[in-house]
């Protein structure tokens, strides 16, 4: 992995951790320099072009592809976890009357579950164990977040469909209805593009969780609470509403100028490893033109724009469009609303949190690195 340069106060530490290896991984990994990630040494981007969440899903936590057949019985062994647990359905009026993000519902629904079935810890547990928890944790998470957003909106919950892959389900559980291909078809690169990517915050959280014995639904809880942030899966929403504050394309630079000056961020661009384009940016843009439509033909007039301001107000940073930004052009055109951006990101990352909670748990070592104290040295008596 590329390590950008830049230091702490402590002189020898890079700022962010940036470059620094904490551990081993067979999962994949991001390339910075060359704009490039793979899912066990598959190229991702061509992975989203040709295959579904499914094959990625049984590839990350199986260890190859799976064959026509492999990935029928695979999707077989899913299709009945996907189905909403009573625990569950019990309490998502409660949950959806406390309000609050459906990322913060999901976060408390999963505790509940963990708390009711008495999910025991990794430690304990046989790898066969492990990885059931792990399979119906991935597959529940979807069920979950389609069936708060429902019942927040008033609307009755729509079960999961045993037919569909988890792009088309994502879509029917939402509203209920059987959503175009052409969606289907742009959701299902957006979500097998987004499953992994190296050790990013929410991954790390899930990782040194993990790494303490803890079980596998707390090792998710705690992912979804670093993925809340708007620097790390929160960006979505914010770039498109970014968007429709910027209007037309001429408006982007002054804009950018402005964010700056009050000390903002420019959200849906720069990223932690990629110095290129993002490969998943340039992905959706594509996704985003053939799906059609003004927003899609703004977002590239203004991503342009952006990228030059930023080139010209943060000289050497190389700053570009990240994933987030066409994320919320490809979801909105697709019909997924804002609020739901990263929920629905949440959907296919949980696959590679739980990938990695599995790869953790075979070797379990407690993650506890160190901080270098820089306060005074001398003791100071207590008084
Ligand atoms: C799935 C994902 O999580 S993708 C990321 C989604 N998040 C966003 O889009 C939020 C906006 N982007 C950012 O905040 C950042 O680019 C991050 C958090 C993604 C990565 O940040 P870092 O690796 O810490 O960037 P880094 O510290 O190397 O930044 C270098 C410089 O560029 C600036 N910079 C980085 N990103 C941006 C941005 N989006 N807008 C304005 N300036 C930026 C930093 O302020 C810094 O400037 P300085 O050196 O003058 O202080
Ligand atoms: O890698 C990162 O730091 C953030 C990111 O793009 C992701 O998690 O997909």
């Amino acid at each position: 992995m590329d390590a950008p340069t830049t230091t702490t106060s402590a002189g020898d530490v890079p700022a962010g951790l940036r470059g620094v290896v904490i551990t081993t991984t067979e999962l994949g990994d991001v390339r910075g320099e060359e704009g490039f990630f793979h899912y066990r040494q598959h190229s991702a981007v061509d992975l989203a072009r040709t295959r579904t969440v499914e094959d990625v899903w049984f590839l990350l936590h199986r260890g190859h592809l799976p064959s026509a057949a492999e990935l029928a019985a695979f999707r077989a062994e899913v299709a009945p976890l996907r189905v909403l647990p009573p625990a569950l359905a019990d309490v998502l009026p409660a949950l959806a009357a406390a309000g609050g993000s459906p990322l913060a519902g999901l976060r408390t629904a999963l505790s509940l579950l963990g708390a009711a079935e008495g999910a025991g810890p990794v430690l304990d547990l046989t790898p066969e164990q492990r990885a059931a928890d792990a399979l119906r944790v991935c597959a529940l998470v979807p069920t979950v977040l389609a069936a708060l957003h429902r019942t927040r909106a008033g609307l009755p919950v729509v079960a999961p469909r045993d037919d569909l892959d988890a792009a088309g389900n994502w879509l029917w559980m939402l509203t209920g209805t059987p959503a175009p291909q052409a969606h289907v078809r742009a959701l299902r690169r957006y979500l097998v593009a987004t499953v992994d990517h190296g050790f990013n915050a929410s991954t790390f959280t899930a990782r040194v969780v993990a790494s303490t014995g803890a079980d596998v639904v707390a090792a998710v809880v705690a992912a979804l609470a670093a993925f809340s942030g708007p620097l790390h899966g929160g960006a979505p929403d914010r770039a498109l509403a970014a968007l429709d504050e910027i209007g037309h394309p001429d408006r982007a630079a002054g804009w950018v100028r402005d964010q700056l000056a009050a000390g903002r961020r420019v959200m849906g661009f720069g990223h932690a490893v990629y110095r290129t384009a993002d490969p998943r940016s340039v992905l959706l843009r594509e996704t985003a033109l053939e799906l059609g439509g003004e927003l899609a033909e703004r977002a590239v007039a203004v991503e342009d724009r952006v990228v030059a301001a930023l080139a010209e107000l943060k000289p050497g940073r190389a700053l570009h469009a990240n994933v987030e930004y066409y994320a919320g052009v490809v979801l909105a055109t697709c019909g997924v609303e804002p609020g739901l951006f990263t929920p629905t990101f949440a959907t296919s990352r949980v696959v590679g949190w739980c990938a990695h909670v599995l790869e953790q748990a075979a070797d379990p070592r407690i993650i506890r690195p160190s901080a270098r104290y820089t306060g005074p040295a001398a003791p100071v008596p207590v008084p």
